[in-house]
């Protein structure tokens, strides 16, 4: 299939988590409505509150309720979800994974990714996350197939790390998603630039959902949802609210940029280590 219709969605996910499905409910069946086959969710979109919260509504990898409610949307409108991201339980009772599941048309999963890099980050006494006290490092790459073509995985942080997505990309990736909650501090200034250039570089399209405004008396996030074409343009960007994006994705366009700009074949593996996918 050459072209592909996909949604990105943009939330302000709060404490409530039931609230939180039903906007997630609500927006996806705009995105079902609008066309879209594939749709993918903000980062954390079934809850934000204290981040030691996560430990306690951490669930299961194939009965949680989140889970659940992924699966029952995939089925009854049979759409691809990315979804987003959710905490599952780990091996370790103090920690989760920050994990990113991906159901295909039918609701079955067919791969998920552990977030890799965490986000410590001091910017003042007021402004301290530390992901890494209660969240594990993922330890693998991801990529799914999902309509005959390869997409790649990360979460949020993991977007100031370059390595990961030339990984990606040598494994075949031509569309990335990156479920975001970047923080309005770093955001306005790294967000949409972290972006463009993974897109530039990899030469392929990038769809991050991220989390908007403010969800609690300490948190607001960034937003500015969009999804970015293989060229490095913005397709289209949510408005500064809850909102969704749908964009016809064109894999014949990803293979003309590849090949009048074949900026991929002329990667120095060796000098750079990048033998192996
Ligand atoms: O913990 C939650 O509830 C939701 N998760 C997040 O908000 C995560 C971990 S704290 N945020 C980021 O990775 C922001 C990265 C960022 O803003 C940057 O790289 O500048």
């Amino acid at each position: 299939m050459e072209i592909l219709s996909i949604a990105a969605i943009q939330m302000c996910s709060v404490h409530d988590r039931n609230k939180n499905l039903n906007t997630a409910r609500v927006l996806m069946e705009k995105a079902v409505q609008k066309g879209a086959r594939l749709i993918a969710l903000p980062e954390n979109f079934s809850f934000i509150g204290q981040e030691r919260e996560n430990i306690t509504f951490a669930e299961e990898r194939e009965t949680g309720e989140i889970v659940h409610f992924l699966k029952k949307f995939s089925m009854k409108h049979s759409v691809a979800i990315i979804g987003g991201s959710v905490p599952l339980r780990s091996s370790s009772k103090a920690k989760v994974t920050n994990t990113c599941l991906v159901f295909d048309q039918s609701g079955v999963i067919i791969g998920s990714y552990d977030k890799i890099h965490l986000f410590d980050f001091h910017l003042d006494d007021k402004t301290v996350y530390r992901e890494s006290h209660y969240v594990k490092h993922g330890k693998h790459i991801e990529t799914v197939k999902l309509f005959g073509h390869i997409m790649g995985l990360c979460i949020c942080y993991d977007l100031r790390f370059p390595e990961l997505f030339r990984k990606l990309m040598l494994r075949g990736m031509e569309v990335l998603f990156a479920p975001s909650a970047f923080t309005m501090e770093t955001g306005k200034d790294h967000w949409e630039v972290l972006l463009r250039a993974r897109a530039i570089e990899n030469q392929c399209y990038v769809v991050a959902p991220a989390q908007y405004g403010r969800h609690n008396d300490e948190r607001i996030s960034y937003g500015r949802t969009m999804i970015i074409d293989p060229w490095g343009r913005i397709m289209a960007q949510c408005q500064d609210m809850e909102d969704v994006i749908v964009c016809e994705i064109d894999f014949a366009f990803l293979g003309e940029v590849r090949k009048h700009l074949p900026c991929l074949k002329h990667i120095r593996r060796k000098l750079f280590f990048l033998g192996e996918a």
